[in-house]
């Protein structure tokens, strides 16, 4: 192949079932990987520096031309245990949040969730940088999502996980990031593309073992919280999502 197809990939632990067999032959000769954080990856492919990106759904309705890649995605069927609200108070009482600078779907979700379900109208800062989860205290309240949310859950007295809220209202998984193109892609490589990111989720208990991880059971991560493929329900899931994305601001992207 003359050219590789760069790919980008979520820099967090819940990749690395979709990561295994992206590294092997032979998709590993077909493309250039990179990993970033979710908001960086919907800029990058917006930008034309990826050819293919695991980015946030969210980014969807602002795509002139889009195309879905494969039948692997970043969701979940009950609780996500990885993106949360976290609070020292219970929602009720909470005056302000902090936004995840990281994350494009789940700041999204939460102002879904907090108009359909809970009700409440804090003051929302997009936060810049790290520093914010330390402002986490008091009425201040922050979502999380990623390996920081799995370690965040050791400090913060209340938690509430937004893909079981949205399956409280909904009764439908929610899917945080799906592969996407701008221009389509050779069906010979998505076959390969989709093969590959199918690899390591018969490999779990391998993968768990390679990456010693303190904070959180991975194996229960990959097996019970997170589910990798883009079935009919997840797509109906998405579907509802983004309807209700068209009563929103858009997302920052680009
Ligand atoms: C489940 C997660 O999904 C992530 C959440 C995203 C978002 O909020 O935009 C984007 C990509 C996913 O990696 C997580 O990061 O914990």
């Amino acid at each position: 192949m003359d050219k590789r197809i760069k790919v980008g990939i979520v820099s967090y632990r819940n990749t690395r079932p979709l990561i295994y067999g992206l590294q092997q032959e032979p998709v590993s000769q077909q493309i250039d990987l990179v990993e970033a954080i979710p908001s960086e990856l919907a800029n990058m492919l917006v930008g034309g520096q990826i050819d293919v990106g695991l980015v946030p759904v969210a980014i969807l309705p602002q795509l002139e031309e889009y195309h879905i890649i494969g039948n692997h995605c970043i969701a979940t069927d009950t609780e996500v245990a990885s993106v949360c609200l976290f609070s020292e108070v219970p929602l009720q009482e909470i005056e302000t949040i902090y936004l995840d600078y990281q994350s494009r779907s789940s700041v999204a979700l939460l102002k879904i969730l907090m108009r359909e379900s809970w009700g409440i109208n804090p003051q929302l800062i997009m936060a810049k940088d790290e520093s914010y989860r330390k402002e986490i205290k008091g009425t201040t309240a922050g979502l999380v999502i990623g390996d920081r949310a799995l370690e965040q859950r050791r400090q913060s007295t209340f938690i509430y996980d937004l893909a079981s809220e949205w399956r409280a209202i909904t009764g439908l998984p929610f899917v945080f990031a799906a592969w996407v193109s701008l221009k389509p892609l050779p069906p010979g490589f998505i076959a390969t593309f989709d093969a590959a990111n199918a690899l390591g989720l018969d490999h779990i208990d391998e993968i768990v073992a390679a990456h010693p991880y303190p904070y959180y059971n991975l194996k229960k991560y990959y097996t019970l919280h997170l589910s990798y493929t883009l079935d009919e329900r997840k797509r109906k899931g998405m579907e509802l999502f983004l309807s209700y994305l068209q009563h929103q601001q858009p997302v920052l992207v680009g």
